[in-house]
């Protein structure tokens, strides 16, 4: 019962089901899965704010040598590298970055607009990651990637990164898979790579390293006139000891930031405006709330405004919900005691010694048809017409940025690009925006990367924009 090559990464717990095992599946001789289908209730348990769990460093070893944020294994050394940072996150600062996602808004629409006078077919999917980029690599680093501006939206680069995301998978079992890929040549590189795709993210680590310097050789204090960057409040952080303030640290940490915030942001976009286009009736629900809104205003609508739209939000949560941005299992365990597990009927408790590694899987709570009846299905107007006891029971299990202390960093950054792409984009561009040769597989997940990815063989998500299309 494996699920191989991260293929259809729902097999082993629509297995376990039709097997009848109840809740508890044993994956690997060290991990214990809990299907939230059967139990969501025991995902606030596992990742709650209280609990000191650690992450299981072997899962969590194909994002680097686990010292970045994210693949940090140890519960305290977490706490004080999340602490060095969270104020970056914060939802004050990072609303004042408001104008650079506006600003990246609207440089998409100008390449949507020129597409659209020459008549293309546009490949949206490549054009979000671009844009993800562009303003995840704002956050990350002190100077932020143009991809926004390549005549291809970075076809070739953005696969390769698909290509990266599967080696996640590969560098847990064979932990020289990264290192390698680092010891290869600048020459060969030149020599092999003759699309540039390859040189576009070697530029990206390169990038990173740089910005990293900078950081440790400015000792984390801009030029007069400048905002610290990521890396500057890093190298300040009083929770941080100042031997641990190093490079690799720091690459690592600027790495990571920037894929935790491209492909789970653009893949929501993607199929958000799927589902928008495909069905009429939400369609004409989102344009109507939108033009409400707007007027005669021809500028970008900014955040305080489009927050408050019911059906946007409604589109987005829907677009969170069906995406399942990280399909990764997000495994946990104590090293310090115990773990016990009663199942939801309260009749049995089991007990795990220390280290036991427990996980669970965001998409069987979004897709738990007692929550979310007709659970794959996109209606937006399940967040605005259901009754406010089922609502609330519907939030509860609403979690796509997870919960607790290791919940995502970036969601205030995920929360503001949505919602100003998605209210803009439709703004502007909706009503000549049709799907070309696209269907529900071009937008739905066979891969489990850690993010989910669609079919090898789509095209992705394509459209035409025009009138004359
Ligand atoms: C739709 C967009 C996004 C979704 C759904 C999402 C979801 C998540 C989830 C579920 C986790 C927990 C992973 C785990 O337990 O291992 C996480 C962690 C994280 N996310 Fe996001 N994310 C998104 C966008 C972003 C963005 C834009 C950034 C950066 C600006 C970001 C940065 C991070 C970081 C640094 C962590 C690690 C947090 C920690 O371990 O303390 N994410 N994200």
């Amino acid at each position: 019962m494996t699920a191989s090559r991260g293929e259809a990464g729902n097999t082993l717990s629509r297995c376990a089901r039709c097997m009848t095992y109840g809740p508890i599946i044993r994956i690997n001789p060290w991990e214990v899965h809990i299907d939230g289908q059967i139990d969501p209730a025991f995902w606030h348990v596992l990742y709650s704010q209280s609990t000191k769990l650690d992450k299981d460093g072997w899962y969590y070893s194909g994002f680097g040598s686990g010292l970045s944020t994210v693949a940090t294994s140890s519960s305290e050394l977490h706490r004080a590298r999340r602490g060095a940072v969270s104020s970056y996150f914060s939802a004050g600062h990072v609303r004042k970055y408001e104008p650079m996602v506006l600003a990246q808004v609207s440089k998409l629409i100008a390449r949507l607009q020129k597409c659209s006078s020459n008549d293309e077919v546009v490949d949206l999917a490549n054009a979000y990651r671009c844009l993800t980029i562009d303003v995840v690599t704002s956050f990350s680093v002190p100077d932020p990637r143009k991809m926004l501006e390549l005549d291809d939206f970075g076809k070739g680069s953005n696969g390769l990164m698909r290509g990266f995301s599967k080696l996640i998978t590969l560098q847990r079992h064979m932990k020289v898979v990264i290192p390698l890929l680092e010891l290869i040549p600048d020459w060969l590189v030149t020599a092999v790579d003759t699309s540039g795709s390859f040189r576009q993210l070697m530029d990206f680590r390169i990038s990173f390293q740089k910005a990293a310097q900078q950081a440790l050789d400015r000792k984390g204090k801009p030029p007069p006139g400048q905002e610290p960057s990521n890396l500057d409040t890093l190298y300040s952080a009083s929770e941080l000891a100042q031997n641990d303030k190093v490079m690799n640290y720091f690459v690592e940490e600027a790495t990571n930031i920037t894929g935790a915030g491209t492909e789970t942001t653009a893949s929501t976009l993607g199929l958000l405006t799927y589902h928008v286009l495909f069905d009429r009736d939400v369609f004409d629900k989102l344009l109507t709330e939108l033009s409400a809104l707007a007027g005669n205003n021809t500028e970008l609508m900014e955040l305080r405004m489009l927050e408050k739209l019911p059906y946007l939000q409604g589109c987005i949560n829907e677009a969170l919900r069906l995406s399942n941005p990280v399909t990764g299992r997000l495994p946990r365990f104590n090293p310090r005691a115990a773990t016990t597990y009663t199942t939801p009927d309260g009749k049995t408790t089991y007990t795990f010694p220390p280290n036991t590694v427990m996980s669970m899987y965001m998409p069987d709570l979004h897709f738990n048809a007692s929550i979310f009846p007709s659970p794959h299905t996109f209606n937006p107007s399940r967040w605005i017409d259901t009754l406010p006891e089922h609502l609330k029971e519907m939030h509860r299990y609403f979690v796509p940025f997870s919960k607790g202390s290791r919940s995502c960093l970036g969601i205030e950054v995920a929360k503001m690009e949505l919602v100003l792409t998605a209210g803009n984009v439709f703004q502007k561009l909706g009503r000549d925006m049709r799907l070309w040769e696209t269907t529900k597989r071009d937008v739905s997940w066979a891969y489990d990367f850690f993010a989910p990815y669609i079919p090898v063989d789509s095209k992705g998500l394509r459209v035409k924009i025009g009138k004359s299309s």
